[in-house]
């Protein structure tokens, strides 16, 4: 048999397997089945019900796999001429086009359906709603037009909570809308101290994002706003009596950090103070939910 010398080599089945997994982001599916299951449990006194927690677990975390690889399928090109991203299984052909479009529709139509059958349509259709929110109105429209892209689409990655409220209610409570807001407003600084870091990767590729377009000052600037506006939002909770002082002496102190390591992004020129500042808002947002879990169970009011 004649092999043309221009076929790329077919890769095993492990390494397909490898790969797919990889276009599902599963660190940043991991924290966004975190923050929905805080909001499962705070959705009711004590535990809920196991068999519920797990099935809508599985639902969100599949429909938010399926956004993840459907972002992977639109941004191949950009993600090829990125440092961060060139080596992403799609963008280096490792993973078809066909491949992925499969994948992530079947991770959809079984992340969708379980949650149609098993939880109740609400959650089935406002996490479908958040797919669309994050694979086309992000990563298809804000992400190439906008500098803003980050702050509207960051609303997709922050309705987990909600949606695991809603899967163990079926009704939307105003309570799940500020956990919500923590997310929304955490997203700027998390994005926009990895964006400084990467600024000449996303110029070369065009893409608006704040440091590319209006510099590394002004970035610096809207980060400390914006951490300075998550401290207030993360005194809601506390302020209309939904969580105790676990929550309220955890999340001050995260924040107090969170501001001191923004403020010194700002006003030090260190080269790693950007990324220390990333790595430390991803642990800052996970220890916030957890907090959220303790103080549910642990409730101290004052
Ligand atoms: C529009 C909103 C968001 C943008 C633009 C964004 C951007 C990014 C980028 C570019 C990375 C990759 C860094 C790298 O490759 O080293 C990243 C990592 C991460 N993000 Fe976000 N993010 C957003 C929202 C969220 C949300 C809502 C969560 C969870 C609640 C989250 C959790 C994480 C985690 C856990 C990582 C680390 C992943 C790893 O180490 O592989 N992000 N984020
Ligand atoms: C159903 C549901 C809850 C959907 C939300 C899904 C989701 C994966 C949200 C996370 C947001 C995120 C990682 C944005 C980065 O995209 P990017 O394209 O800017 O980053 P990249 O260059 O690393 O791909």
């Amino acid at each position: 048999m004649q092999v043309s010398s221009v076929s790329k080599p077919r890769q095993s089945l492990l390494g397909l397997l490898k790969d797919l997994y990889e276009i599902t982001k599963p660190k940043v599916v991991f924290m966004l089945v975190i923050t929905a299951i805080v909001g499962m449990v705070l959705a009711q006194e004590g535990w809920p019900n196991g068999e519920r927690l797990i099935i809508a677990s599985l639902g969100i975390g599949l429909l938010s796999a399926a956004a993840a690889a459907m972002n992977h399928i639109v941004d191949q090109k950009i993600d090829a001429k990125m440092a961060r991203t060139y080596n992403r299984p799609i963008a280096k052909g490792r993973v078809t086009n066909e491949q992925a479009v499969g994948f992530a529709f079947l991770l959809a139509g079984l992340g969708f359906g379980l949650l149609y059958a098993w939880i109740n349509p609400l959650t089935a259709w406002l996490t479908l709603a958040s797919l669309f929110g994050y694979a086309v109105v992000y990563t298809l429209f804000l992400k190439r037009m906008t500098p803003q892209n980050i702050v509207i689409g960051g609303l997709a990655g922050a309705m987990p909570p909600l949606l695991g409220w809603v899967a163990m209610t079926g009704e939307l409570h105003p309570f799940s809308l500020l956990l919500v807001m923590i997310i929304f407003t955490w997203t700027p600084p998390h994005f926009w101290a990895l964006a400084i870091h990467r600024r000449d990767d996303y110029a070369r590729v065009n893409i608006p994002m704040l440091p590319v377009t209006h510099g590394l000052s002004f970035t610096k600037n809207a980060i400390v706003l914006y951490t300075v506006l998550l401290t207030l939002v993360c005194f809601l909770p506390y302020l209309v009596a939904m969580t105790g002082l676990i929550y309220l002496v955890s999340s001050t102190i995260l924040n107090v950090i969170f501001l001191h390591y923004a403020w010194r992004l700002k006003t030090t020129e260190s080269p790693t103070i950007a990324m220390d500042t990333f790595k430390f808002s991803i642990w800052h947002l996970l220890v916030i939910f957890v907090a959220l879990l303790v103080d549910h169970f642990y409730l101290i009011r004052w």
